[in-house]
């Protein structure tokens, strides 16, 4: 099924509980600073918050917690896929999402036919240090060439005023986390995100 072209990154399901109501209907699960057993409850949280709200709930890293927690969709880097059982992860019937970055990684992201591919940073990230230069909007249209039917998604350093320039150039879905989370009102940058995303429903 069609992924929503918006998609928001929280770390936590209490972000999910907060956001959901809202109208999102892709978001992933992405938790850096706690432990196994309490991701595995985020994880089970966020499940549940998704399943009510009809929204594609994608997990960030952790793939067998979200084997053991029966979710369907998950995100891998390519460090991630180092270490990944693709064969468990593949027989468990999870849909995956991989990043890419360069040239390299992206001929591995293709060679695992994903359901999405995302491209970063498009721009400059402020919440996590990265090796690789903003990549620039042509870049985007370079991807989406080599991509064909496979969802392009663009993230990294992205506002919701240059979300439009994002998808121009060739994303399907606009990816982001800060535009949002450290937004002075979350909730109301979030509604403005949904309704500007809309048109891209397809
Ligand atoms: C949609 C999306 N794109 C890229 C990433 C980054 O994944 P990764 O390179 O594994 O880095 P971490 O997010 O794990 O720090 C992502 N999470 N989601
Ligand atoms: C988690 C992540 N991955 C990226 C990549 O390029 O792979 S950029 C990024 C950070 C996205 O956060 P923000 O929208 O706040 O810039
Ligand atoms: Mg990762």
């Amino acid at each position: 099924m069609k992924l929503d072209p918006f998609y928001p990154i929280f770390d936590s399901a209490d972000w999910l509980e907060r956001m959901l109501p809202l109208g999102v209907k892709l978001v992933q699960l992405r938790i850096k600073d706690k432990g196994e057993a309490e991701i595995g409850r985020e994880i089970a949280r966020a499940k549940l918050l998704c399943d009510k709200a009809g929204c594609d709930l994608v997990i960030n890293d952790y793939w067998h917690l979200a084997i053991e927690e029966g979710c369907d969709f998950l995100h891998l880097g390519q460090e991630d896929l180092d270490t990944a059982d693709m064969a468990a992860i593949r027989s468990a019937g999870l849909r995956l999402g991989v990043s890419s970055h360069d040239e390299a990684e992206l001929e591995r992201a293709l060679a695992l036919a994903p359901d999405y591919i995302a491209l970063g940073p498009v721009y400059p990230t402020i919440l996590k240090a990265m090796r690789w230069d903003p990549q620039g909007l042509h870049r985007l249209g370079e991807w989406k060439r080599r991509l064909g039917d496979i969802p392009l998604v663009g993230i990294g350093g992205i506002s919701l005023e240059r979300a439009e320039g994002v998808f121009e150039a060739g994303a399907d879905i606009v990816a982001a986390v800060t535009d949002i989370t450290l937004n002075a009102d979350p909730e109301a940058r979030l509604r403005a995100w949904v309704a500007a995303t809309r048109s891209h429903l397809g």
